[in-house]
């Protein structure tokens, strides 16, 4: 089910056109969220990076509102905030000027080298160049420093809250308004006016869980309702900056039409990454998820929420059902400084809207993250509260304009994709076995189509034995010449053989449609296989310990550095077997266990007299030397590589282990 940009099945909607024309006062507020969690593995450059790029869109200043949710509670990340405040004084003016795109000015700096041959005013734009320059050694010296200096201190009341801060995992709400869109003062270098900035570090303490994302999300959904209560919300992830800044008014397309934009809960964005290699060595860009599945998710009743690059309609948000929502979206803001200015000052709002990031506040209204907001338990809250917004009766779209509205980092190391999958394969497995499962819980409420679209995921982690039964079983059995298959003159032969030519014809196909390599293609088929054997297999045997109360799921945050020479290795397309991982040992485990096998078969199949086709062993033998095919770059890191990505000897002593183990459980 393959549907072009902003095809909306029954085609409702209005085109794209019809922003031009909407009444700008009468546009709605929008409030952006921003959630980062750890100074070190999302560096504060480029945290700001994606504050800026989001104050920049295409919007009127005074109802768009920037909130920075960090659950690092960091000096450094509020030190950088502040520069960015700063510099969003020139970086907004200046990209209106040089139409700039993307306006993060990391990601523009990066690709323009001299200004646009139709500008002739070089000298602004080498001297905003070189203010960014600037502004980025400062803060990048900080964060290597580790603290902020006692002048930068000086420069802002806000950093005396962290006199009381004792550990990430133990300190008050910090909330500091860095730009009042209400102060008539806060205008840019053309006296324009600015967005709205807000840091936000809810309340921490040990002995209260904190609910990792959502839990930040539901403290930013609070904490704005008293600062802006823009009625639109758009949450990303700290590294996701804005490519586009028409994006705001795109999404807005669809919540503000006349007939059928009251339905909309929230319009989803895809993820798009911009450091992918050629051939995209780690299947990160989800090509064809990005391109055909979800699209065909949107035409089986609606797409699910994917954590960043979506906008909601903060009613639905507050738990309402969709028959409660109100028609017309309020084009007030309440940091309309037209004629009036609110009474109360910028601390006394900090002041009163701390409470509702602190701990207690949700003990008093437990409905939070259960009703409202979004959904607390769940590793993958983002796709648990869209399934919950869809069988509360909302709707939700899938928007794809030709220009990528947001790019973020992708995964650059294997751990690290095998990790992130590990923990999204968990919480979708952890929604199947839930109340949510939506083949029960969604009765009624949501397609029957939509429910089975969710199951494809939801039984990701199941799909570990499978997969861990034709990686281990065939080889084993190769070595003791037991067959497991038909003949190759058989007709049984046929089933197996059309299942798996079918697949991976279809696979390559799709991926050539949508201008992939070949080379992609056998990457992906590489990552899915050991995803499959690691991330499904620990996400599985998590969960059902989970099941039985033994074990406890955290939030483990995506790393966003690596290190240079880690990097290098990334865009030479070089696999990163680098650490000591069990992951990694159980990778290196398989592929020699299939190299066995594999040589075991193939000499069997030569020192008999029996033709190939004849051969009960063949297509056993052709499966090990797929396998081995796939496990190439994992023998080249045993033992071929030198540099540090290879594999580390420890694991090839203890895969050698267990190998030894599994060849004498096999042959005795
Ligand atoms: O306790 C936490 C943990 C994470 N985050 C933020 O959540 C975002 C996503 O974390 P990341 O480590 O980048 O995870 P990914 O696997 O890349 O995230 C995808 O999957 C998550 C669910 O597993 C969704 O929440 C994300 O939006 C989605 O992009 C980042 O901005 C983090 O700063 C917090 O604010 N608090
Ligand atoms: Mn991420």
């Amino acid at each position: 089910m393959k549907m072009k940009m902003n095809q909306v099945p029954g085609g409702e909607f209005y085109s794209l056109a019809r922003h031009n024309s909407y009444d700008e006062k009468s546009l709605p507020g929008v409030d952006i969220f921003v959630c980062t969690a750890d100074p070190k593995s999302e560096p504060p450059l480029m945290v700001i990076n994606t504050v800026l790029s989001m104050m920049a869109h295409n919007y009127p200043p005074e109802k768009l509102s920037v909130y920075l949710s960090d659950d690092g509670g960091s000096d450094l990340t509020f030190y950088a905030l502040l520069e960015a405040s700063r510099f969003s004084k020139e970086w907004l003016p200046f990209c209106k000027k040089f139409r700039v795109e993307p306006r993060s000015p990391g990601a523009y700096f990066r690709t323009a080298n001299s200004p646009p041959l139709d500008y002739d005013d070089h000298d602004h734009w080498i001297s905003i160049k070189n203010l960014y320059e600037d502004m980025k050694t400062r803060i990048e010296s900080t964060t290597s420093l580790g603290r902020v200096s006692q002048a930068i201190r000086g420069e802002h009341k806000g950093f005396r809250e962290w006199n009381f801060v004792s550990s990430k995992r133990d300190h008050q709400t910090i909330v500091q308004i860095l730009i009042d869109g209400r102060d008539p003062k806060a205008v840019d270098s053309e006296g324009q006016p600015l967005p709205t900035v807000v840091y936000l570090s809810r309340e921490k303490r040990p002995q209260y869980h904190h609910n990792y994302k959502a839990g930040a999300m539901n403290a930013l959904i609070r904490v704005s309702s008293r600062i802006s209560n823009a009625p639109i919300i758009l949450n990303v992830d700290c590294d996701m900056y804005s490519n586009n800044s028409q994006t705001v008014r795109d999404a807005l397309c669809f919540f503000l039409d006349e007939k059928k934009g009251h339905e909309i809960a929230f319009i989803q964005f895809p993820q798009a990454f911009e450091n992918i290699t050629k051939n995209d060595i780690y299947s990160a860009a989800m090509r064809i998820s990005m391109e055909v599945e979800y699209r065909g998710f949107d035409a089986n009743g609606g797409t699910f929420y994917m954590g960043t690059g979506c906008f909601h309609r903060r009613e639905s948000l507050s738990g309402k059902k969709y028959k409660e929502a109100t028609k017309v979206l309020d084009g007030k803001s309440k940091i309309d400084r037209v004629g009036k200015v609110e009474e109360i000052s910028a601390e006394a709002l900090e002041e009163t809207s701390k409470s509702l990031a602190n701990c207690t506040y949700e003990l008093e209204n437990p409905k939070w993250g259960k009703e409202m907001g979004l959904m607390y338990g769940c590793l993958v809250e983002d796709i648990l509260t869209g399934l919950v917004t869809q069988c509360r009766g909302w709707r939700s779209m899938f928007c794809t304009p030709e220009r990528k509205a947001f790019l973020g980092a992708a995964t650059t190391t294997l751990l690290q994709s095998l990790g992130q999958y590990k923990r999204w394969s968990e919480g979708n497995f952890q929604i199947l076995l839930s109340r949510y499962c939506p083949l029960i819980n969604g009765v009624g409420k949501i397609p029957l189509r939509l429910r089975l679209s969710y199951l494809c995921f939801e039984l990701w982690s199941p799909h570990c034995m499978a997969s861990l039964y034709y990686a281990i079983v065939p080889s084993l059995s190769l070595l003791r010449r037991i067959s497991l298959f038909p003949e190759m003159s058989k007709i049984w032969i046929v089933p197996f053989l059309y299942v798996f030519l079918a697949n991976r014809a279809y696979s390559l196909g799709e991926i050539f449609i949508w201008g992939g390599t070949y080379q992609e293609w056998l990457n992906d088929q590489r990552m899915s296989q050991y995803r499959r054997t690691t991330s499904f297999l620990f996400s599985f045997v998590n969960q059902i310990l989970r099941q039985f109360g033994y074990n406890e799921s955290a939030f483990g945050v995506t790393e966003k550095v690596v290190d240079d020479d880690v990097y290098k290795r990334y865009e030479q397309e070089l696999m990163e077997f680098g650490t000591n991982s069990p992951m990694i040992t159980i990778l290196v485990t398989l592929a020699l266990i299939n190299a066995l096998g594999f040589i075991w078969g193939l000499k069997s199949l030569v020192l008999t007299e029996q033709s190939l086709v004849l051969n009960p062993l063949t297509l056993q033998t052709i499966l090990g030397g797929l396998l081995v095919f796939i496990n190439l770059p994992i023998y080249q890191a045993i033992f071929l590589r030198k540099d540090k990505g290879r594999v580390p000897i420890s694991v090839t002593c203890q895969s050698i282990m267990f190998v030894l183990v599994a060849c004498s459980i096999a042959l005795y």
